[in-house]
């Protein structure tokens, strides 16, 4: 194919003509900068509201360019030379690269110009300029909160947890002073009894009254900001790790995906667990905990000795509760694995519902899921009573202690060497002082679980991706289709046998090769190396003469059209699903496609057309017509290749008749890797390849393989 044909194709990839000011104007600053980067690499799995990139997710797409960057409301005459070039936000939703001014007039680079650089008076700017400039540097490789949403994945946690630094530090500060005022109390009882009381000085108490009164509004406030803090902090921590768990589960390599999908929807229901210990009340009782020795010092001033006996509780609630860690572990590890089985086996269920009926297998799986809740009962109720039981002995040493000081304080009183209001004001402290310890042992608790959650989550974040920022690859908008195995061998994650063995095949740009074989034999697999859901043990792959790893995924898969064997459509109508990751094509050529893959054929028919609720997994349509909607949106960006794995294996005859004389004159100029079990589509392809056992017995002219297929000159084994 040449480069005529190639920007025809070009000139007709709907991706090619879809708007997106923000994105053109990020691409101009990564140049800038020498960070070269493609609008696949910037935008691929961001949440892009009608797939334009808005201005919040600026930092985020840059970060992957290695900038680092802020979106901030400023003048023009506010930006500084030093921070440009910067790009202006615009109004109608258009932006500019502002490279610099000579006197009034800015230099700017507008996607509209094509490249070459605007000259434009600064009043004329003022107009149009709506106040938010986007600045943006090389970011270094030791910056910890790179500006954009996701944080790293080796580090996320302390990354995270950076983000609310502040907040933290307000809710520790509130807690200085709510500490400090919970000595105003016992202070208060102890002048009372010493001082007001034996005196009957009244206007001292309606002081000391209104003095105490104050103090405790001023607490309610702080305790109000308090809680405030730790919740934002928390809806922070669980926006952006929740964000990047989804980030990271969506862009792991095919071969990383876990066996079992259920466990892993557990897994991230698991940690909200995390996010509520982070987040929660009780973790202001580890902000009280150093506050407690100041409680004690001030139980020592006013009752000497008496200081020993919370000295003394202290740990003892502490130890106790450390030696019930280990069992309460050990079973809040066993329930939390159960109840990813449970989960798994749920999913499972549900999902192969009509297998279970037709195969009679209620009662196995009734079974199966009844002995693992079962276990998973008696599992919680252990963690239950082992937490209660820890929560009720910190309890009792805490009363006990209560005693201890009212006893021992009778006799310093009877020695003179305290007053009564000491002593009050000493057991009113004593339990100030303790009361952390009863939070603490259920804090312990949600920090084990907290604990193997993190295990769980630390799992995910680090993932294998299919993507790696810090690897730039070249950016080729459109592929030519020629295609090469070099000796490429491929297994499958934990599998014995290797899918395929020694392949060696090349595929001229336009062929059009037909893939047959047995069941099990290896066509499919060879499909899903090309569109790179997996990547080969040994050999290479080459896609126009460059090996697959250099070429971005998604810029690859936007010059696939693949129609897998097992099309899983998404829920939502029949347009979402012929539009997903196109949203932005018109409905001109949504139609076209859907005319082509034999969509419109059942759509036009249905009250609904189009607004047709497709279901989950699409289980409201037929087979083949899941097989129609998987074949327009192959079809509709136009891709210069086409992988069609058993594209018509649910179709009737006639569909798949009238499919194939329609298909005849799209792929003209495609390349097509056609794998399938029916002789009569074969008429499509033009070189016909034979795979047994993950190896190529035959590939030549159709004809030829066809007759030597006849005469038994191909023996499949
Ligand atoms: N996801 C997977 N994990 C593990 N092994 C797999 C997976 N998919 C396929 N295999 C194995 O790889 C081998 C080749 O499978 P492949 O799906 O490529 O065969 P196929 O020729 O397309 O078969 P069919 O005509 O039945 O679709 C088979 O032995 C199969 O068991």
């Amino acid at each position: 194919m040449d480069s005529e044909l190639s920007s025809v194709l070009l000139s007709q990839d709907p991706r090619s003509q879809h708007d997106d000011p923000l994105l053109d104007g990020l691409l101009t600053l990564c140049s800038l900068h020498h960070k070269p980067a493609s609008r696949a690499m910037l935008t691929t799995g961001l949440p892009l509201p009608s797939q334009r990139l808005t201005a919040d997710l600026l930092p985020r797409a840059a970060a992957r360019a290695g900038l680092q960057g802020r979106v901030l409301q400023r003048k023009l005459e506010q930006i500084p030379s030093i921070a440009l070039p910067a790009m202006l936000m615009l109004k109608d939703a258009r932006c500019a690269v502002l490279l610099g001014w000579e006197g009034d007039t800015a230099r700017l680079l507008l996607s509209e110009s094509d490249g070459g650089e605007v000259r434009v008076a600064r009043e004329v700017l003022v107009q149009d300029f709506t106040g938010r400039v986007f600045f943006a540097q090389p970011q270094h490789k030791f910056d910890v909160t790179n500006g954009s949403l996701i944080p790293r994945a080796h580090s996320w946690f302390r990354d995270t947890l950076k983000r609310s630094r502040w907040l933290y530090a307000d809710a520790i500060a509130a807690s200085l002073v709510i500490n400090i005022i919970a000595l105003a109390a016992p202070l208060f009882v102890m002048n009372v009894y010493d001082r007001v009381v034996p005196n009957q000085a009244t206007a001292t108490l309606w002081v000391l009254a209104v003095g105490i009164c104050g103090a405790y509004l001023f607490d309610l406030l702080l305790k109000g900001l308090r809680s405030l803090c730790l919740d934002l902090a928390g809806k922070k921590t669980d926006l952006i790790i929740s964000a990047t768990l989804f980030e990271r589960i969506v862009g792991m390599s095919m071969k990383s995906r876990p066996a079992r999908v259920g466990s892993y929807a557990q897994n991230i229901h698991e940690f909200q667990g995390m996010r509520d210990f982070l987040t929660s009340l009780t973790l202001t009782s580890l902000i009280d905990l150093p506050f407690t020795i100041l409680i004690l010092l001030v139980i020592a001033l006013l009752g000497g000795h008496l200081v020993w006996i919370p000295v003394v509780a202290f740990p003892l609630a502490l130890g106790i509760g450390y030696f019930l860690q280990k069992p309460l572990t050990k079973t809040l590890e066993r329930t939390m694995a159960l109840a990813a089985e449970r989960q798994s086996s749920l999913i499972e269920t549900l999902g192969g519902l009509d297998g279970v009926k037709t195969n009679n297998a209620e009662s196995e799986r009734q079974y199966q899921w009844e002995q693992t809740i079962g276990t998973l009962s008696r599992l919680e109720l252990r963690v239950k009573t082992l937490s209660s039981l820890s929560m009720n002995i910190t309890l009792l040493i805490q009363q006990l202690a209560g005693v201890a000081i009212i006893i021992f304080g009778v006799y310093q009183i009877i020695e003179g060497n305290l007053s009564m209001g000491g002593l009050v004001a000493c057991y009113m402290l004593s339990g100030r002082a303790l009361a952390p310890l009863a939070q603490l042992s259920g804090l312990l608790t949600r920090y084990q679980q907290a604990k193997v959650t993190m295990v769980s989550v630390d799992q995910m974040m680090e993932l294998p991706q299919e993507r790696n920022f810090d690897e730039r690859p070249l950016s080729r908008q459109v592929l030519q289709g020629a295609m090469e195995f070099r000796n490429v061998d491929f297994t499958y994650p934990n599998q014995q046998n290797q899918a395929l063995h020694g392949i060696n095949l090349s595929v001229r740009p336009g062929e059009k090769i037909g893939i047959i074989g047995r069941s099990g034999s290896g066509k499919s697999s060879l499909a899903k190396l090309l569109v790179g859901l997996y990547q080969p043990d040994a050999g290479s792959l080459l896609v126009d003469g460059v090996d697959i790893r250099q070429i971005d995924v998604s810029e690859l898969r936007h010059n696939m059209g693949y129609v897998p064997q097992d099309i899983q459509l998404l829920s939502g109508t029949l347009r979402d699903n012929l539009v997903s990751g196109a949203r932005y094509v018109d409905d001109e050529m949504v139609l076209q496609a859907a005319e082509l893959a034999g969509v419109h054929e059942f759509a036009r028919l249905h009250p609904q057309g189009y607004e047709l609720q497709v279901g989950e997994r699409g289980q409201n349509l037929s087979g083949g017509q899941r097989q129609n909607v998987a074949l327009a949106r192959a079809l509709l960006l136009n891709p210069p290749i086409l992988l069609l794995d058993e594209p018509t294996s649910a179709m009737d005859n006639t569909g798949e008749e009238r499919l194939k004389a329609r298909l005849q004159a799209v792929i003209e100029n495609k390349t097509v890797i056609l794998v399938t079990h029916r002789a009569s589509l074969l008429s499509l392809v033009d070189r016909l390849l034979v795979i047994d056992r993950g190896q190529i017995l035959a590939d030549g002219p159709k004809a030829a393989v066809m007759e030597a297929l006849k005469k038994g000159q191909i023996s499949v084994a």
